[in-house]
């Protein structure tokens, strides 16, 4: 059988609360750095909330009006690298509201898709400081459906499903998962993988702000569950590539999705 190759590289950064000037500067490093290595990506991913991080008290000033900023930023650099980016999250104020939203570019500079974070976390606060989007994320990569969650969505298996039963074989994390969670993290983007068989693409911030810090392990994970890069705690670019055509290979090998039950549960 022919593969379908598709190349990836997740932008693992240390995020600074509260100064979007130097979360600009450190992803634009991590960009070029990113399209230098030996094998450009074709889609490049980046964390959770990368603009702002988790500085909620001031982040009716800090986000992107209407996610101007950002959405330059990722035109520009898609179209002169002919790179796809899934551009992470970030905090966007629109609609008298801010949103944790992801913009998808295409490798011809255009925005393909968005998709803004639908469960807020409240052992963090969000549903004080954050609207929720109310819509799922859908994009393709690779000439192949895919679907986008954020961080805390992973926790909702329902959620990855419909995205899968809609059609998706990939599906993209961004998010700023903190310690002592890692077990969790590690365990649900699996679960997410093996029971969807689709790929996980899960790119999480590192470093630390205030009291809390995040341990990194962004991850890539094949529909048979197999791991295929996972980051260490540090500040790095995680690199990996991918054939797409192992998700009908394991669709068929255990017939999961004809053999659902749906009437039953
Ligand atoms: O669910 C968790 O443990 C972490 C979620 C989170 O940090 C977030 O959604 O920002």
């Amino acid at each position: 059988m022919t593969t379908n190759n598709l190349s990836l590289a997740l932008i693992q950064m240390h995020v600074e609360a509260g100064n979007p000037e130097a979360n600009f500067i450190k992803l634009e490093q991590m960009l070029e750095q990113a399209v230098q290595g030996e094998q450009k990506p074709d889609v490049i991913v980046f964390p959770e909330m990368w603009n702002t991080g988790y500085a909620l008290e001031q982040i009716e000033e800090i986000a992107d009006p209407a996610g101007e900023r950002t959405k330059a930023l990722l035109s520009s650099f898609s179209k002169k690298h002919g790179v796809q980016l899934v551009g992470g999250s970030v905090a966007e104020k629109r609609d008298g509201g801010v949103f944790n939203t992801i913009y998808v570019y295409d490798e011809y500079g255009e925005l393909q898709s968005d998709y803004s974070k639908i469960h807020l976390f409240r052992l963090m606060d969000e549903e004080k400081y954050l609207a929720a989007g109310d819509r799922l994320g859908k994009l393709t990569a690779g000439g192949a459906d895919a679907g986008m969650m954020i961080c805390y969505d992973i926790r909702f298996p329902e959620l990855a499903r419909a995205l899968a039963l809609s059609g998706a074989k990939l599906l993209f994390v961004p998010a700023q998962w903190p310690n002592p969670r890692l077990h969790h993290w590690r365990t649900l983007l699996l679960a997410r993988a093996i029971e969807n068989q689709m790929f996980v693409i899960a790119c999480n911030r590192c470093g630390t702000s205030g009291t809390t810090s995040f341990f990194g392990h962004s991850m890539i994970i094949d529909p048979w569950g197999e791991i295929i890069a996972e980051a260490g705690d540090e500040e790095t670019i995680v690199r990996a590539s991918i054939d797409l055509n192992l998700v009908d290979q394991v669709r068929s090998k255990i017939p999961v999705f004809e053999d659902r039950r749906p009437n039953l549960y």
